[in-house]
């Protein structure tokens, strides 16, 4: 088949990271016999240096005519003066909204050769593969804000509309899966939850009859996922809350590193990003752990492109490397073991060429497998 990727690698370790990942999908061009084409562009920080806007006309154009995106990681500390009229974060949230793109998919699967380093118990570990269903373009990253004097305001808005779209996809995913669906909430405290936590409540008991629905207070959910990770299967909840439950989440498969993640709207491009940020303390040294950046690449592949085959041969890649130790400073207890990032990139691409047991099995999508 024939597809176009638009690559947008940003700042800091981004186009560390996602030189890698464009590398693993021309391998799975060549090897599966796909004309791919690459169209890379400005965004964040490095784009405000070039022309003071942090998602220029040109590269949100890019990404609307391409079948998916590509995209690194923005921010850094040469621009996050709070005075600062423009950040290369809005550049990030002005594509997100751009595209549409308010489903943003977060798995989350240990690989049992990394359990035993995690900080947590590995029985604890052994059995997580969960899901967070993020909302991603709206909530308080969106409503209106504003500051005068000594008084900031944000402001957090969903409408019934952009709750029902999320439960829907959240809900379906846990058809396909456990059928259990835990929604994140602040109901206790926020009118937002309480219409979010009313219209999930109405929509799977309506729509999704065999799902089973729950919904937990975020700051139980917080505890719960260090106390209980593999309890979860589903989770949906609303933008700040995926975004800070995610990270957390990432101390489950070991690194901030290792979660890839997929933002999908009705139709158009989906967005394919890593979940780490800019990481400003260790850009530059070539260490950066690339395998969140090629396992968002495989879920381009699954979702925008619909190669699940070639989707699962880039994950059992990536599991049989980190099986055989092809592993970052930020996953190896003693560095002179590790290798760096580009390392690791090589070694993904050869077993794409050479592996066969990488290429033939057939198993379905989400994570780590082999
Ligand atoms: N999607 C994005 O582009 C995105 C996401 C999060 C943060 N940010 C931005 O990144 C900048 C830095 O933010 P932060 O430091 O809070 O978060 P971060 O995710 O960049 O880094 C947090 C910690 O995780 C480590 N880390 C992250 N990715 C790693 C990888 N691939 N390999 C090894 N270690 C990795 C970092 O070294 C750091 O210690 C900020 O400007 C923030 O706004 C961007
Ligand atoms: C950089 C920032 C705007 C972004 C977010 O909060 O969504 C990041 O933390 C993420 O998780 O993708
Ligand atoms: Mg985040």
């Amino acid at each position: 088949m024939k597809a176009k990727i638009a690559v947008l690698p940003g700042d800091g370790i981004g186009p560390e990271v996602t030189v890698q990942a464009r590398r693993v999908l021309e391998m799975v061009g060549e090897n599966f016999d796909h004309e791919f084409s690459f169209e890379e562009a400005h965004v964040g920080g490095i784009a405000i240096d070039e022309c003071g806007d942090p998602l220029p006309e040109q590269t949100l154009n890019l990404c609307r005519e391409s079948d998916a995106v590509l995209f690194g990681a923005i921010g850094g500390p040469k621009w996050d003066d709070p005075n600062a009229p423009v950040r290369p974060e809005q550049g990030l949230l002005r594509l997100r909204r751009g595209l549409g793109v308010f489903a943003n998919i977060r798995p989350v699967k240990p690989h049992p050769d990394l359990i035993d380093q995690a900080p947590l118990k590995p029985e604890l570990l052994r059995d997580v593969d969960l899901i967070v269903i993020r909302e991603l373009t709206g909530g308080i990253y969106f409503g209106h804000k504003s500051r005068e004097n000594d008084v900031a305001v944000d402001t957090c808005t969903y409408s019934v509309g952009e709750v029902e779209r999320i439960v829907r996809i959240a809900a379906s995913l846990a058809r396909e899966r456990e059928g259990r669906l835990t929604s994140v909430d602040k109901a206790n405290v926020l009118e937002t939850s309480r219409l979010w936590r009313a219209t999930a409540e109405r929509v799977v008991h309506d729509e999704f009859p065999d799902v089973k629905l729950e919904h937990v207070l975020v700051d139980a959910a917080a505890m719960h996922l260090l106390q209980k990770p593999d309890y979860f299967d589903v989770i949906v909840t609303e933008n700040m809350f995926g975004d800070i439950l995610t990270d957390e989440a990432s101390v489950l498969a070991g690194s901030m590193g290792l979660l890839p993640s997929a933002s999908l709207s009705d139709d158009g491009p989906g967005l394919y990003e890593p979940i780490h940020g800019s990481a400003p303390d260790i850009a530059g040294l070539g260490i950066a752990n690339p395998y969140a950046a090629i396992s968002s690449a495989a879920m381009l592949l699954r979702h925008s492109l619909k190669l699940d085959e070639e989707a699962d041969a880039v994950e059992r890649a990536v599991a049989r490397a980190v099986h055989e130790g092809a592993l970052t400073v930020d996953l190896v207890r003693d560095e002179r073991k590790s290798m760096t990032t580009a390392e690791v990139g090589d070694r993904v691409c050869e077993l794409l060429s050479t592996c066969t047991a990488c290429l033939s099995m057939s198993s379905r999508g989400f994570g780590y497998r082999f």
